[in-house]
């Protein structure tokens, strides 16, 4: 490697990123897909994804495989066909159904990031915010806020703290930035601050076989 172009350290190995399966309308969504890729290549953060390459899943997965980075798709059978999901780039895990699917996703990952996307990546999203809230997990969760995209996401979160539905320390699990840089960098600074239910050994074999 040549000096001064070394490439950054991360605490990260992996990292889980869900995304829209559209490209959304703006071109800052796409933008901010490849601009992740490009920050977990210069990281050596290899990805974990949904697998295909159809809207910001494609982009982001193919600007790792493309900066060299080690790309994983995990995809439930079904929807495997290619007028499904495209081609994939790098290495596919093929797994039975949708929730085998997160949690492998899960398993492989040190992290989670997602970008702006729909209903699969609000579902994904939630539900590893509550396995980290429930102490499934204590990884880092991290919101791309691409151009105020989750604002009234956030804010709806904020509301229900308000509302007492959400604790204040729980709310802390959602870490966020508005670009890719930003967000890694806060990640890494991650601590836990709400209490778990029950304890990460109590939940490995229940939820994450
Ligand atoms: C049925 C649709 C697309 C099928 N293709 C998909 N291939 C792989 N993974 C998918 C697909 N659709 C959704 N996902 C997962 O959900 C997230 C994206 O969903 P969203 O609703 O577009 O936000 C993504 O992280 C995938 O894991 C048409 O949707």
């Amino acid at each position: 490697m040549e000096r001064g172009n070394e490439m950054k350290l991360s605490k990260f190995k992996t990292i889980c990123v869900f995304c829209g399966s559209s490209p959304g309308n703006k071109t800052s969504y796409k933008d901010a897909a490849i601009e992740l890729g490009r920050e977990l290549v210069s990281r050596n953060i290899d990805l974990v994804y949904g697998g295909g390459s159809i809207g910001l899943m494609g982009l982001i997965s193919q600007a790792v495989y493309n900066g060299g980075g080690h790309v994983i798709g995990v995809i439930p059978k079904t929807l495997m066909p290619r007028e499904l999901t495209g081609e994939t780039v790098g290495e596919v895990k093929a797994v039975a159904d949708m929730h085998q699917r997160k949690a492998e996703m899960a398993r492989n990952s040190d992290a989670f990031i997602a970008l702006p996307g729909g209903y699969g990546t609000l579902e994904e999203l939630l539900e590893v915010i509550t396995w980290a809230q429930l102490g499934i997990h204590d990884k880092p969760v991290g919101l791309l806020n691409v151009d105020g995209y989750y604002n009234s996401f956030l804010s709806f979160i904020d509301n229900a703290v308000e509302e007492g539905f959400i604790s204040p320390t729980a709310r802390h699990i959602i870490v966020s930035a508005p670009t890719p840089k930003e967000l890694v960098k806060n990640m890494e600074e991650y601590f836990p601050q709400h209490e778990r239910v029950a304890s990460k050994l109590s939940w490995e074999s229940e939820q994450l076989d």
